[in-house]
């Protein structure tokens, strides 16, 4: 096998495999999501309930294990690793894993980066700079702050502002999320696209999945995001524009702002054939598909010896089940969701 070495940081070498994980459909796997907790100090209402209950905190994995973890995923070919939640920065302590993951920037890993609500941005936002990341995506879905208040349930707008303004200060480039509510933001989009262009931030839209029961009728909260590109092109010239991030959204450049927007369609359009990236939950459970429910276990491989070779039989085995799409439908004859576990669990 043809193997590079690189180093942790200054320390141990690691041994990074040249040929990257290649799937049935012979898609070639180097984005690991890393779901750090499955808890949130929001509860927005497409994600989640507003009762959720979370996994019991004794079947986390530590930092150090998500580490080592990560780590083999590295070794394996991955090259961009996104923390995710829940909440990545509600996880206690979650600093010391950014820095451990950090130190492989260079050394088999090319980005580490993360998807945050924002809400505790502003104290960690110079620690992740100094770590390593350059790039993270905030979701928001309003200017609004009563409104914000009503889709996150729990969110505190100013908070958000707060952290956007000390992650810039920082030196971080910032896309914002936004979700396409119907009938909550579908009118506001202009304002969000003109805001985030103003700070100099790519904003995405994203389709709604069905992942998870929630409170809300999806069916209801389902916009079609050609609808939604259509409205705005009655107020801007949106031309497609080959910008690759490696994750699944297709950009246009808005003439009028000189921004970027990314549109992000699972459900119109879906983007499965050039799927690069698995998931992985802070209880050690690896999904190869957002919209599938097949999993691996690899906490038992981890746990079983200190020697990485069955861990990495593990995820040699579990890309050889990675489905080729999703199952995912929205209609009002379908009221189940297609995958029973939320969004927050796997991260998105
Ligand atoms: N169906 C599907 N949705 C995805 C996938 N990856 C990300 N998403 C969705 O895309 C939205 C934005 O995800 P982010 O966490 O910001 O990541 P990203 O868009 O891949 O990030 P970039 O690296 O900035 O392109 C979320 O709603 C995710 O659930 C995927 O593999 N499949
Ligand atoms: C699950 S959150 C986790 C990270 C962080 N808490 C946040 O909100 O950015 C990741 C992304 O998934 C999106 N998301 C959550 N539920 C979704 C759904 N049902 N359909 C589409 N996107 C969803 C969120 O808007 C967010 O951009
Ligand atoms: S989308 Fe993110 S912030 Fe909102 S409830 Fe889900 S995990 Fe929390
Ligand atoms: S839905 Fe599954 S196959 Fe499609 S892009 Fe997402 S993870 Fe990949």
């Amino acid at each position: 096998m043809n193997t590079r070495i690189g180093t942790i940081g200054t320390a141990s070498p690691l041994a990074v495999d040249a040929h990257p994980m290649i799937d049935p459909f012979g898609r070639a796997v180097t984005y690991l999501r890393v779901s750090v907790t499955d808890r949130c100090d929001f509860r927005c209402t497409y994600c989640m309930a507003e009762n959720m209950t979370f996994l019991p905190k004794k079947d986390l994995l530590t930092l150090e294990e998500l580490d080592r973890l990560c780590c083999a995923f590295v070794a394996k070919g991955v090259r961009k690793i996104r923390l995710t939640g829940g909440e990545p920065l509600v996880r206690k302590n979650i600093m010391y894993l950014v820095r451990r993951l950090g130190e492989k920037i260079g050394s088999g890993l090319d980005e580490l980066t993360l998807t945050t609500n924002g809400s505790q941005l502003s104290r960690h936002a110079e620690e992740l700079y100094e770590c390593g990341v350059r790039r993270i995506n905030v979701s928001l879905d309003t200017l609004h702050p009563d409104k914000f208040r009503k889709i996150t349930r729990w969110g505190d707008f100013a908070k958000v502002m707060e952290g956007i303004d000390a992650a810039q200060k920082a030196g971080l480039k910032i896309k914002l999320n936004a979700v396409a509510l119907k009938d909550f933001n579908d009118t506001e989009m202009p304002d969000l696209l003109r805001f985030a262009h103003g700070r100099g931030m790519d904003l995405t839209v994203i389709e709604t999945m069905p992942m998870g029961e929630v409170d809300e009728d999806r069916t209801d909260q389902y916009l079609p995001l050609s609808e939604l590109r259509a409205d705005l092109e009655k107020q801007f010239t949106l031309t497609d524009i080959d910008y690759q991030t490696g994750g699944p959204a297709r950009y246009v450049r808005v003439t009028e702002t000189g921004g970027r927007l990314g549109f992000i369609t699972p459900m119109t359009h879906n983007f499965c054939e050039s799927c690069n990236r698995v998931r992985l939950t802070c209880t050690g459970t690896l999904y190869m598909c957002l919209g599938q429910n097949d999993a691996a276990d690899l906490r038992a491989a981890l746990r079983a010896t200190e020697d990485d070779a069955l861990l990495q039989a593990a995820i040699d085995e579990a890309i050889t089940r990675k489905p080729k799409g999703h199952d995912f439908i929205i209609d009002r004859t379908h009221n189940r969701p297609a995958v029973a576990r939320h969004m927050s669990v796997t991260g998105g």
